[in-house]
């Protein structure tokens, strides 16, 4: 029953598209996630922003409200309170919630400071009609199906359009890169460092890209332990693009923590939390990213190192990494509370913008009502993934990242140092994932860190040439931070 209905939900979402009055119709990948990361159009936006809510979430709604019943019971058989107490258990740290509350505090002031800044290059582009710059946000504005992430937007953001651009994109294009070329260059920067290849079962058996065939695949991507110490794959609808290039750097840190890990006990054959797990490949990434990087790779081929070029490329990094914050704290407090009964399905959606607007600043372009279930148009809440795990991902591998940048003996900023080919931190972090799940993540932060605490200090030293530069832009704008206009609705 609750396999069934979890596999059913899964499917409603991965065959879910959007069509069009002429009959064309369009899914999520590519086509929908093309049209939110590149349309300038208001009501294009609008028409794939609406249709994929309206034929993916929508339709989820009773099958959700069945699935928490079947998902608590199945906890409190386990001793937990409901759902979400056993989700929290996985982390072993009793004052988790206080703990993850005071790091988004920390980071709110930088959050609200990036929101402004969109906010007036939104209002530069859209204009008074569709822009407040004292209200939230349109949901649909933001260069991403679900405004997680906005760096499809960099273009509309960009401080200095005369300095070094930071977008590979085009240069992956023309030099003709494919998914496996993309996969391959990730395998070859963990190598470097001394970490493990894939093995060939890898490459025999991954699928790489979305099937030409009419299979109907979930294109979410994932990465697949099949605890069998030979079988290890990804699954991907890859496209060429950067942003698919930090994706699969994010899925093949996956594969390496379970090659790394592939000799314990299959109990401890897991990250030390759920947040180590996912933060992995995107500490690979943050050199990847890096300009000077790129050019070693042939991916750019103006580099400058000045004011103006490092504040290019700290707004790239913001636009996802800053303002993913708060939806990945978000996620999780939606569902706790639908877990422990603190919001009733008759309140699934009210709840769910409320949220949305307390943590994003952002609003619905469209009134919602409870006939809608946005929360469902997000995989994760049909596929039954938790999401706390990428906040935490999120504030964890800046400091894995200076942990790291330290033991390659980086001099400079932090937001510079590429770690490539440094076999030092290579071995910091293979004895890490040895571990597994095998000692308390605690001391495994220890062992990367020196200390045994999640900080937000690492991340704000990365950023702190743009925290500077956004206070004196905000206040040179007069922008206020936050949205004291709640109840503004769109036009
Ligand atoms: C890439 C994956 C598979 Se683990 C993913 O779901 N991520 C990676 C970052 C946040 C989250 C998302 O896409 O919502
Ligand atoms: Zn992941």
């Amino acid at each position: 029953m609750y396999n069934t209905l979890l596999s059913n939900m899964e499917t409603k979402y991965s065959v879910a598209e959007v069509c069009r009055d002429n009959g064309t119709c369009h899914p999520l990948d590519p086509d929908l996630q093309k049209i939110m990361a590149e349309s300038r159009d208001y009501d294009e936006l609008l028409f794939a922003w609406k249709g994929w809510r309206d034929s993916a979430g929508k339709v989820l709604r009773q099958d959700y409200k069945r699935y928490v019943e079947l998902a608590n019971k199945a906890a409190t058989l386990n001793g937990h309170s409901d759902n979400g107490a056993f989700w929290r258990s996985l982390y072993e740290t009793p004052t988790f919630e206080e703990d993850l509350e005071t790091l988004w505090k920390e980071l709110e002031p930088l959050y609200q400071n990036v929101h402004a800044y969109v906010r007036r290059a939104l209002y530069k582009k859209y204009g008074s009609k569709h822009i407040n710059l004292k209200g939230p946000i349109p949901a649909h504005l933001l260069g991403n199906m679900w405004a997680q992430t906005w760096s499809g937007i960099m273009d509309l953001a960009m401080p200095y359009p005369h300095a070094t651009q930071v977008d590979a994109t085009p240069a992956m294009v023309a030099q003709g890169w494919n998914a496996t070329r993309m996969f391959q260059e990730s395998d070859r920067f963990f190598t470097s460092l001394g970490l493990l290849p894939m093995p060939k079962e890898f490459w025999e058996k991954s699928m790489l890209e979305k099937p030409s065939d009419g299979r109907q695949v979930v294109c979410h991507a994932s990465a697949w332990d099949f605890y069998n110490r030979k079988d290890f794959r990804i699954k991907q609808c890859t496209v060429v693009t950067m942003d698919d290039l930090i994706t699969v750097h994010h899925e093949m840190g996956h594969v390496q923590y379970f090659l790394q890990y592939k000799d314990q006990p299959v109990s401890f054959r897991d990250g030390a939390n759920p947040g180590f797990h996912e933060a992995i490949g995107d500490v690979l990434a943050l050199s990847v990213s890096t300009p000077k990087h790129l050019q070693s790779i042939g991916l750019l081929d103006k580099v400058e190192t000045n004011h103006e070029s490092d504040i290019n490329f700290l707004m790239s990094m913001a636009l996802d990494k800053i303002a993913f914050l708060p939806f990945g704290y978000l996620m999780d407090q939606w569902r706790w509370k639908v877990f422990d009964g603190r919001i009733p399905s008759t309140e699934y959606n009210k709840e769910w913008w409320n949220l949305r607007m307390k943590y994003q600043g952002l609003c619905p372009p469209v009134t919602r009502t409870e006939d809608d279930f946005d929360p469902g148009a997000k995989f994760h809440i049909p596929a039954n993934v938790p999401y706390v795990r990428y906040f935490v991902s999120f504030i964890i591998q800046f400091q894995f990242h200076k942990a790291l940048c330290d033991a390659a003996k980086h001099v400079g900023p932090l937001h510079t140092c590429d770690i490539y080919k440094s076999k030092e931190a290579g071995k910091l972090m293979g004895d890490v994932m040895k571990l597994g799940f095998s000692k308390p993540w605690p001391e495994a932060m220890t062992m990367i860190t020196g200390q045994p605490k999640m900080s937000a200090q690492p991340l704000m030293q990365y950023f702190q040439p743009l925290i500077q530069w956004l206070e004196a832009e905000n206040n040179k704008n007069k922008d206020i931070r936050g949205w004291p206009d709640y109840d503004w609705k769109p036009s």
